[in-house]
């Protein structure tokens, strides 16, 4: 399932974003007056493959939930239940992320990828864990390789059976206490970065809390052998980030954009590109999380973020906010009448 994914996806056509940039120009505007969203815009139709680019509606929002084992290692101020809860209240409605998704009309799934607790039944609660928390990282592979391949096509699916519901636009969310240091460990490895560079605060530690993380994501990285894509995610990601990975390179394949969310989406991006280099191109930055290891992920994907208002939730927070600018975007190359079309007079020289 994984190779046929990554052999699906296609980089962006080269003529629906020549089509798209001509369009824009022809637009009753300046030139370039609608700076980023008129990339984006571009971007979408290259991904789609036509100019312009469906609308990226109906969007469907799935939150991969998953517990660490490098939890053990103090470095987040939550206690790992945490995450079980958080799973609970995203099912029952109650969560920021269950807000922002009514704010722009996204279904919200959840995903139980690997958290070390079996949960309460629900409909919006799909259950396919790839274990119970992965192992610390800090002191050998979080996870086996079968584990993490199990984990991505998790995500895959989860993807191809959004798109076969209907979904014109998938949005990456995450829960999993301890999860910014597998996400650090990620980025260093994937970006050549070094730990204390990519390494934050997460959901809000002390100096010395962060001086204690920066020290397990150096000593994940020495510990497990980081040679290929799969090895170096089951090394030092987590289950979530396996499945995010999956997720994202699901909707690509199938054609339909991704908003990523935050640092988290970022590291999973990350493995995802390193195994279809192509799959960037089907992705958007919905936001710059406050995690320092976010901008580097961006730039190694070579993504500009749409928003940045120092969020550092998860959960797809900055991806569903930025997902009406996507669609005010593609929404203008349907609706907004050409210089011909309005007889409106062109610029002069
Ligand atoms: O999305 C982000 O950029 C982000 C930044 C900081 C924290 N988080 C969330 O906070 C949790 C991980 O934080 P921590 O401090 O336990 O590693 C996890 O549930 C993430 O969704 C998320
Ligand atoms: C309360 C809480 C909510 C979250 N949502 C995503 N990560 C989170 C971490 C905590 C601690």
């Amino acid at each position: 399932m994984l190779e046929e994914t990554i052999a699906a996806i296609r980089p962006a056509d080269a003529r629906a974003l020549a089509d798209a940039r001509a369009h824009q120009d022809r637009l009753t505007k300046p030139p370039g007056s609608l700076g980023v969203l008129e990339e984006v815009a571009v971007r979408l139709a290259g991904a789609a493959g036509v100019s312009p680019p469906p609308m990226p509606v109906p969007a469907a929002l799935a939150i991969f939930a998953a517990d660490h084992g490098v939890h053990a290692q103090g470095v987040s101020p939550w206690p790992q239940e945490v995450t079980q809860q958080m799973v609970a209240n995203f099912v029952a409605g109650g969560a920021v992320a269950n807000a922002f998704a009514a704010q722009t009309g996204a279904t919200v799934t959840v995903v139980d990828v690997g958290v070390a607790a079996d949960l309460a039944p629900a409909p919006s609660l799909l259950v396919m864990k790839a274990g119970y928390g992965t192992a610390d990282l800090s002191a050998g592979p979080a996870m086996g390789v079968p584990q993490a391949v199990q984990a991505v096509e998790s995500g895959i699916s989860v993807a191809r059976s959004l798109v076969e519901g209907g979904a014109r636009c998938l949005i990456t969310g995450d829960m999993g206490i301890a999860n910014t240091t597998a996400s650090a460990a990620l980025i260093s490895a994937f970006t050549g970065k070094d730990a204390a560079l990519v390494t934050g605060r997460g959901t809000g530690i002390d100096d010395e809390t962060h001086t204690r993380k920066v020290a397990v994501v150096r000593r994940a990285l020495s510990v497990n052998r980081l040679g290929e894509p799969l090895e170096t995610l089951a090394g030092v990601g987590g289950f979530e980030h396996a499945a995010l990975a999956g997720f994202i390179l699901g909707g690509a394949a199938a054609g339909v954009p991704v908003i990523l969310d935050g640092v988290i989406a970022g590291a999973a991006a990350l493995v995802a590109q390193a195994l279809a280099p192509a799959v960037a191109d089907h992705c958007v930055a919905g936001h710059r999380s406050a995690e320092p290891g976010h901008a580097a992920a961006l730039e190694h994907l070579g993504l500009r973020p749409l928003v940045d208002l120092e969020l550092r939730l998860g959960e797809g927070t900055g991806g569903l906010l930025a997902h009406p600018l996507v669609c005010a975007a593609v929404r203008v190359m349907h609706e907004v009448a050409t210089f011909d079309s309005a007889g409106v007079t062109e610029k002069s020289g």
